[in-house]
Formats: C-alpha cells, structure tokens, sequence
C-alpha cells in the first residue's frame, strides 16, 4: 500500500527530523533527488537547457539546489526570481558557484527554449490560486517547448485535495519528497501532476499512520488467491445479483459475468432478467423471483438496470433488510438517495457506487476535494461510499480512504459500471473489509480496461471476457504500478 500523506502530517514528521539533523540536509536530500531524476528523465545534463521557475519558499531553494547540481554537469540554467528579496540565499549562491544565472527582471528567462522547466514556484506551503507573474510563467511553460517538472507539487494545486483554484503548473513529472500528497493522485491536480516520483528523504519513520492508500497489485493479489484443495463452490463466497430488467438485460448479463469472472464459485442471479442472463452465463443459477426465492448468498449486488419503480424499491429494501454485505448501484442508488434510511443503521457493510451525479443525488456535488466529500457522506450514511472518477475514491465511515490508481478513460463506455459491481459482489462475498473490497474492485476494474484496451477501442463486455487474464496477471507477475 502506498500512503497519501497530507501537508499536515508531512509537516509533524518535518519538525521532528529537522530537530535531527543539520541545518540544510533535508533540503540536499530533496535536491539531490530531484536532480537525479531530471538527469534520468533528460538522458544527459551537458548541452541541455533548464530554467528554473523559483519562488521565495523553500519550494524555490529546492529547485536552485537542483539547478546547481544540473549546471554543475554542464547544463545551462537560468533561474526565474517571482520574489528576488526572497530566493533562498544559499539555493541562489550554489547555482551561481555552478555557473548557473539569474535572469534579470525583463531578460531572457530562456522558457520558450530550454529542454527542461523546473517548478519551484510554490510546494506546500502555498495558499489560494497562483498569483498574476506566477501563472503567466505556468501558462508560458505549458506551450514551451521544455519538459516540465514539479517540484514536490505542481504550483497552484492544493496538496491535500488536488483542487485547483485557477492556474496550476502543468507538470509531466512531480518529483515529491518523503511522502505522496493525496491532491497529486485526485481530482483535478492528478492531471497536473503527471507521472510521481517519490524521492525518500527519510521522512518514514516519523510520518503518522496515513488515513488514505493506493493499492498495488500485489495488495489487491490477496483477495484473489485461487482455490485451495479444501475449497468448494460454496467455501469460495456465493454472490446474488439482483441487476436488469426486461429493458435493460444486458446490466445483468455484464454484472453476473463480471462476478463470475472475477472468483468463479457460484453466482445466483434474482429477477426480471433471467432468461439473457441463463443464455449469457449457464453457470449462473437464476430465479425468476425476489432475492428470497434465490438461495444463501454471502453478498448481495443490487440495482444495475433494474428500475425506479414500486417493485425495484421492495427489492432493494428487501436485501438491505438481510445482515449480509450489499453493492449498491445504479438504479438502486437513485432509491436510496430518496430513502436514506434505508442504508442508515445496518448491521452489515453497505457500499454506495456513485457517479458524480448519483452522489449528487444525496445532497450535494462532490466538488474539488473528492476524498473529503466521500468521507462526509461515508460517515452520514455509515456506508462505504466508491466514487466514480478517472481516479476513483473509496471512503469508510471511519474516514479510511483509498484512490485508485489503475484505469483508463478507455473506461468511459456504457456497461462499464456493471462490470465493477459485479467484480466487487464477488470480493465482498469472500468476507473482505467493505472499504478495501472496494478499493481492490476498482484497482481490478482499471487493470482489466488497461489489458482489453491495449487491442483497441473497448467494449464494457471486453472487461469481462479479459478478466480472467486480468486477475492472472495481478496475481502473477503484475503489471507496472502507476509511478504513484
Ligand atoms: N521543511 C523541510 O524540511 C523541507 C521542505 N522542502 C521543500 O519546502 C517546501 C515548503 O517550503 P515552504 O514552507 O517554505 O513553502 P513554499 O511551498 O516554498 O511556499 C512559500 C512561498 O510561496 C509563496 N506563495 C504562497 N502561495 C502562493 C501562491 N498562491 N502563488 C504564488 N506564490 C505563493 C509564498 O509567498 P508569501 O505568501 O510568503 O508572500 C512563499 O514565497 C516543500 O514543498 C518542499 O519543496 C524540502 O526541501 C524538504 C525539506
Ligand atoms: N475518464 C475515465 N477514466 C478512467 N475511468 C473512468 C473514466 N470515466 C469513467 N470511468 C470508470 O468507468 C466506470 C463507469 O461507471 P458508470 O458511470 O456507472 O457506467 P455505466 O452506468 O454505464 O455502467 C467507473 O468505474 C468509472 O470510474
Ligand atoms: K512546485
């Protein structure tokens, strides 16, 4: 698990390790790393150009450090003063000593033709949207020419939300120090920070316990262990899916599938969609009538193309009523942001799916702090709240959080959806913890859009044929990890 820790609790574990060590050496640490993977990421220092954007924090001081290392092997920096009375003084003297310089206040900054731009304007210690001077140098270094790099955080995005107050530096990497702040893996700064690299600068061991993760593979590997010579089709965790209509059968068909796919053990399938789902899936064992009349289950989906009306809202207060672990989706939320006392109290984990306007459905827009609008509501209902993003959040009534880190917009296809709830069915009925099935369901779901769409467009059907190899190679040998 990869821990987002917020300025706060970076800033405790700052205090504790500035108190000891020597003056200046978390800040070398940080430079030193940075360098280094700008060196990695130009190929070679000499002959490049690098000019650095330097505000009047420690954020600035970073970056010239980071400059003088780069003019120290023959790169040719320039250093962009926002508040010269203020650069880091001993930043400034190592570039100059480096051969590097200091533009003057109508010079040639060198943006529009320098190989590498480096944004040491503001890290966490900034406030509100990016002054007038700053976001023109943001804006000029988006249409440059230069790679862009972050320095710890891209300027202009609140570390803690990634909320974006107006401009923001657009960086293709964000080299962050001791901990990964939440605000470049979600919301709006995720596309402004661009690939993360953290650099360790021995911050770990004084960093509080964080409240928010991103799952790898090998954590979501664990809730997807193959059968053992004692197992079953029972032992392995019996899913029900009460999903599709006579109008929207394809939501069972994709929901069953996708459940049975993901841990094939048994899955029952209640409802009006009966006959495509036995044609799509004969291994589904199905009942034309209520959840009652489907069999023991360990959880329950409910609600994907199943209707607003009389009969869908009697289902669903039906398998809320059970003391097992229910999916709410789709059709079903819409009936619960109408009766939220319906979720309210339960003994067994519920998890509301949302989308944007399905979460708004409850009360209010998620807004720019996506994490913290999950939790609120999380914590309201006593319910685990999945929201659906090109980052997907997972909040706990307890405040646990995770965001995603797998997927592609290829994702953004009718269906898709579907297929989530029915993967997260299946994880659910093995017992897992609600919040962590969750986030394990939507970092599955990414892998699967990531393997189908490296053919070509695809199709939320596509998801499901390729989850087998999905679930083989997060087990396996795993695919990449997003930088983050
Ligand atoms: N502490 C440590 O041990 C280590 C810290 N490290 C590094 O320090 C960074 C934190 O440094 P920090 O605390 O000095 O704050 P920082 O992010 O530079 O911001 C302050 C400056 O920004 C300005 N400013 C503010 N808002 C603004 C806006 N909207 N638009 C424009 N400007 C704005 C503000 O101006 P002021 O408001 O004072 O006029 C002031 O000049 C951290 O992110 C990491 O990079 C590493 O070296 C590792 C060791
Ligand atoms: N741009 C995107 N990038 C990554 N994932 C996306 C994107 N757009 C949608 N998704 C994912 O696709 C799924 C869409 O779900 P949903 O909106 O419920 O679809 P449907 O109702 O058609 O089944 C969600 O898991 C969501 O996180
Ligand atoms: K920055």
């Amino acid at each position: 698990m990869i821990g987002l820790s917020t300025v706060a609790e970076v800033r405790a574990a700052e205090d504790v390790l500035l108190a000891a060590t020597r003056e200046g050496a978390l800040m070398q640490r940080a430079a030193t790393g940075l360098a280094t993977v700008c060196l990695r990421l130009l190929g070679r220092a000499h002959g490049t150009r690098a000019t650095l954007l330097v505000g009047g924090g420690n954020n600035g001081g970073d970056a010239l450090f980071a400059g003088a290392h780069l003019a120290a092997r023959g790169a040719r920096v320039t250093a962009v003063l926002l508040d010269p009375a203020r650069a880091h003084p001993a930043g400034l003297a190592a570039l100059r000593r480096a051969g590097g310089r200091v533009a003057g206040p109508d010079g040639d900054d060198g943006l529009d033709r320098a190989d590498l731009v480096l944004d040491g304007i503001v890290g966490i210690g900034g406030r509100g949207g990016l002054r007038p001077e700053a976001a023109r140098l943001a804006q000029r270094a988006a249409t440059g020419p230069g790679l862009t790099v972050a320095v710890d955080v891209p300027s202009g995005v609140d570390a803690d939300t990634g909320a974006v107050g107006g401009a923001a530096f657009p960086a293709l990497h964000t080299v962050t120090f001791g901990a990964v702040k939440p605000g470049l893996v979600v919301g709006e700064g995720r596309g402004y920070a661009g690939t993360v690299h953290l650099v360790d600068i021995g911050l770990g061991p004084h960093l509080a316990p964080a409240r928010a993760h991103q799952l790898t593979d090998a954590d979501v590997a664990v809730h997807l262990e193959p059968p053992g010579p004692g197992d079953d089709k029972y032992s392995r965790g019996v899913v029900g899916v009460v999903a599709g209509s006579a109008a929207y059968p394809g939501a069972g068909v994709l929901c069953t599938g996708a459940a049975l796919r993901t841990r094939p053990g048994l899955v029952r399938h209640a409802g009006p969609a009966g006959d495509a789902v036995r044609t799509a899936w004969p291994e589904v064992i199905v009942t034309d009538g209520g959840p009652g009349e489907a069999g023991r289950v360990q959880a329950w989906v409910v609600g994907p193309g199943a209707g607003t009306d009389d009969a869908a809202r009697r289902v669903l207060a039906e398998v809320l009523a059970t003391d097992l672990p229910v999916v709410v989706d789709a059709d079903a939320l819409t009936l619960a942001a109408r009766e939220p006392a319906l979720v309210r109290g339960r003994g067994a984990p519920t998890v509301l799916t949302p989308h944007d306007r399905e979460f708004a459905r409850f009360g209010e827009p998620p807004g720019a702090d996506r994490i913290g609008s999950a939790r609120r509501l999380a914590a309201d209902l006593g319910a685990v709240v999945l929201l659906k993003g090109d980052a997907t959040v997972v909040a706990g009534p307890d405040g646990t959080a995770f965001v995603n880190a797998t997927g592609t917009s290829d994702l953004a296809t009718a269906g898709s959806g579907d297929v989530l709830s029915g993967i997260l069915g299946s994880l659910l009925a093995t017992g897992a913890p609600a919040a962590e099935a969750a986030a394990a369901a939507a970092h599955l779901h990414g892998r699967a859009g990531q393997v189908a769409a490296a053919a070509g467009p695809i199709v939320a059907g596509d998801l499901v044929r390729r989850l087998p190899e999905t679930v083989g190679r997060v087990r396996g040998t795993g695919l990449p990890d997003s930088e983050a």
